[in-house]
């Protein structure tokens, strides 16, 4: 690796700077869901015998496919759980992948294992967000930079300590606190450690994984100009894993929007923040916290729970949270009436108004009209449903309350099975290429509102 001209061998690779270095295609992993006792084991009362043995999927990372090129930085944002790690892990083989293709350099990752593995290894290296718990308190710095080369047979000991002193200065700490231990460095100085540890083996590629999200925004910044110029002067490609939209937009060349195990959204980073084509990428960029302090904290807070991975929606994973879900075409229904309809059927999903008659939920929901046609059936039914007068008189005062959770069930199933079940967004998973307003990289959407 070393040669006259590059005596600690930061040599080049062998792809050239904005070439395809890696390509990750239809990449899957789900997860057997394992965890307690009765793991597996399904309770179904409407069977007998009422158990059934099966393995839960959590569907982690979900048909993902994008490439990065050689000196880029793909940004990877989205909230917690949505799958980032599980994607990082998978490419860099931590976790086996369930179904897709790994390219990197030409080899499909996802094939390897063995010594094969261990060798590519070398070439692709993870940060983590705990500088604290990834270093091993014992061991010196010099010994925690040297370990990965040791673990390559890269130089010998000399060669190794000399690289080792060489890296700390290139990422900003003194070569002479070498046989310090990790407890006497600050956070950032750790995640600066942790730095020169993963480049000791000459990577070409680093998955950093919300490497900063632990320290303080001051210190983020200055972690992120090290691991710049760092880029710059070794060729490194980052997969920069964060859920803080700043730190993304600070270290980004394109940004990759994640929800739920699938990737909703691929632009360059001007054109992400600035032409946003997913109401998932606009709802993130609307909770972006609000720097005036007289303003509550955040905005546009999204609505809802994120839904279960064991069991996600069809189609699009984001449209029972989506505010432009779109109306089924068997419906003429306009976009008026449409945002009344799926402002009622989430209302009544969530139970948030107390009980009132049929004309006041007309009122209330729909200025008194109801959409003409199909549409205005189907909804005149669910209030019949759940008005305090449905059937014409006054509610049964001897009406359980099971009745009246039953018509509220009913109601919901009604609405939701022919208007949110019946659109586009429900029945096909979207995915458009579209032109980008800045720059001239490719838009990926993954919203049928481009259809
Ligand atoms: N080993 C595992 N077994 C089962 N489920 C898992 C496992 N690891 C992760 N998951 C699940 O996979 C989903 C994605 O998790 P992941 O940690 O990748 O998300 P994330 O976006 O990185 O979140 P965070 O930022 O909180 O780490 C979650 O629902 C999580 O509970």
């Amino acid at each position: 690796m070393s040669t006259p001209d590059d005596p600690i061998g930061f040599g080049e690779s062998d792809i050239a700077h904005g070439e395809t270095l890696l390509e990750v295609d239809g990449l899957t992993k789900h997860f057997a869901s394992d965890s307690g006792l009765l793991a597996g084991i399904n309770l179904e009362t409407d069977r007998f015998p009422p158990v059934s043995f099966g393995v839960d999927q959590v569907e982690a990372v979900d048909d993902v496919t994008f490439e990065i090129k050689k000196g880029e930085t793909l940004g990877l944002v989205g909230e917690s759980g949505c799958g980032k790690s599980t994607l990082g892990r998978t490419i860099l083989r931590l976790l086996d992948p369930t179904d897709g293709t790994i390219s990197f350099k030409g080899d499909d990752l996802a094939d390897l294992s063995g010594e094969e593995l261990r060798q590519k290894r070398s070439e692709i290296q993870m940060i983590f967000q705990d500088p604290q718990s990834s270093l091993d308190p014992r061991m010196k710095v010099g010994q925690i930079i040297e370990e990965p080369m040791g673990a390559h047979d890269m130089f010998d000991d000399e060669g190794r300590e000399a690289r080792a002193k060489e890296l700390l200065e290139k990422v900003g700490l003194d070569p002479r606190h070498y046989n310090r231990h990790p407890h006497a460095f600050s956070g950032g100085q750790r995640q600066r450690i942790n730095l020169a540890r993963a480049l000791s083996v000459d990577p070409d590629f680093v998955v950093c994984d919300e490497p900063v999200s632990a320290l303080d925004v001051s210190i983020q910044a200055q972690v992120m100009n090290t691991m710049e110029e760092l880029q710059e002067e070794f060729g490194l490609t980052y997969l920069f894993i964060a859920h803080d939209l700043s730190v993304i937009r600070h270290i980004s060349d394109r940004v990759a929007v994640m929800y739920l195990g699938h990737i909703v959204e691929l632009a360059e980073k001007e054109e992400l923040f600035e032409n946003p084509q997913h109401p998932y990428t606009n709802a993130l960029l609307e909770s972006i916290p609000v720097p005036d302090p007289r303003q509550s904290g955040v905005r546009g807070v999204l609505e809802g729970e994120v839904p279960s991975p064991q069991n996600p929606p069809s189609g699009c994973r984001f449209r029972t949270r989506c505010p432009r879900l779109i109306a089924p075409d068997e419906y003429e229904i306009g976009e008026e009436e449409w945002s009344h309809t799926r402002a009622f059927m989430r209302a009544v999903k969530r139970r948030t108004f107390e009980p009132m008659s049929a004309a006041e939920i007309r009122q209330e929901f729909f200025d008194g009209e109801l959409p003409r046609g199909g549409a205005g059936e189907i909804i005149g039914e669910a209030i019949e449903l759940i008005a305090t007068d449905r059937e014409g008189g006054t509610r049964d005062p001897d009406s359980d309350d099971d009745d009246v959770e039953e018509n509220w069930e009913e109601a919901t199933d009604l609405l939701l099975g022919r208007f949110a079940e019946q659109s586009i967004c429900a029945r096909e998973r979207p995915a458009y290429d579209l032109e980008s307003e800045h720059g001239s990289g490719t838009h990926f959407a993954a919203c049928h509102l481009h259809r």
